[in-house]
């Protein structure tokens, strides 16, 4: 319960800075007597100003001209229609990730850009994964710095969790390959792979995946069971450019987003959702383990509107 309450605290206090934003862009809008189409057009400019992008900000446009208000509204009003509008975008990709029961291990490839929380997310999941009573193992497939292999060592010990490693410019397939061979052995659930899936060059990133799909096809057809990209919010509307070439190259079945305590772009998240309904699985509002979790899309959406800072829930 008090897990729960203090989530939901998180989620507020993470969000504070976007809904703060928001609701700077609205404020001296809602003043106004009416809805009339020049307040629609600001109104919908605000939400564009927002992060939340031109599509979502049409819809909660559409939303408000269609309601016919006869009456004078509120920014809680509004704040309220445009949380029910982010909610109903939100719903569809708000997917946990879950453990398939056959095949194990379940193989979990993450990427993602520089500095885009790629390992303290991969730490994350498994914390979330440690507390459903999996078996989890990483293994340290971004071979290209030394410092991420340290990272990730660190991580695992600190989960208590088999890490695979080697050297610094070794070869990240034959690592997952070695992670899924002793992850049957000894009934690991799931298999968390860092990589460099970083987009230096994207013949490169193209490579290393297929790389490591060839190898694990051996062992398993179906592996990687997900390919997750990890997104950090604080980038903005840049976050979208990298979905699309992320999906160009390699096949997403997932987004984490990072960093969404740390931004006034938090509508960022539903630009996202609502432009490639890729499942978002979960979402990370600070620094610690506890940090991520998937997310319920209520709770978010009246975070990002900051809705319940103003009727006191
Ligand atoms: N505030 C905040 N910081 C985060 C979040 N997720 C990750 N970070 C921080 O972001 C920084 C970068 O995270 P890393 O996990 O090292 O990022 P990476 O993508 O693995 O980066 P490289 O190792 O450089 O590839 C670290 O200081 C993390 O603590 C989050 O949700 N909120």
């Amino acid at each position: 319960m008090s897990e729960q309450k203090s989530w939901g605290d998180k989620l507020r206090f993470g969000f504070k800075r976007t809904s703060e934003a928001l609701g700077g862009n609205l404020t001296g809008l809602i003043t106004k007597e009416k809805l009339d189409d020049e307040t629609l057009d600001e109104i919908e400019e605000a939400l564009i100003a927002s992060d939340l992008g031109p599509a979502v900000a049409a819809r909660v446009r559409d939303r408000l001209a269609s309601g016919r208000y006869d009456r004078h509204l509120s920014e809680l009003d509004i704040r309220e229609i445009v949380a029910e509008e982010l909610e109903d975008i939100l719903r569809p990709v708000a997917v946990p990730l879950e453990i398939d029961a056959f095949p194990r291990p379940q193989v979990m490839l993450v990427i993602g850009v520089n500095g885009s929380g790629k390992t303290t997310t991969i730490a994350k999941l498994g914390h979330l994964f440690l507390e459903d009573d999996y078996n989890v193992m990483l293994v340290a497939g971004d071979t290209f710095r030394a410092a991420a292999i340290g990272q990730l060592k660190v991580w695992a010990e600190r989960l208590g969790v088999p890490i695979i490693s080697g050297e610094e410019g070794g070869d990240a397939a034959s690592l997952v390959f070695e992670g899924v061979k002793r992850g049957t052995d000894d009934g690991t659930d799931v298999l968390i792979v860092d990589t460099a899936g970083r987009l230096q060059n994207k013949s490169h990133l193209m490579d290393e995946l297929s790389k490591i799909r060839r190898v694990l096809g051996r062992l398993n057809e179906e592996a990687p069971h997900n390919v997750i990209l990890v997104l950090d919010a604080t980038t903005g509307q840049n976050a979208l450019s990298q979905i699309e070439v992320f999906k160009e190259v390699a096949n997403v079945t997932g987004l984490v987003m990072t960093k969404l305590d740390g931004t006034a772009r938090g509508g960022v998240l539903v630009a996202a959702a609502e432009k490639f309904g890729l499942p978002i699985h979960a979402i990370g509002v600070g620094e610690t383990l506890e940090d991520l979790r998937p997310f319920d899309p209520r709770a978010v959406a009246r975070a990002i509107t900051g809705a319940d800072e103003f009727d006191g829930e």
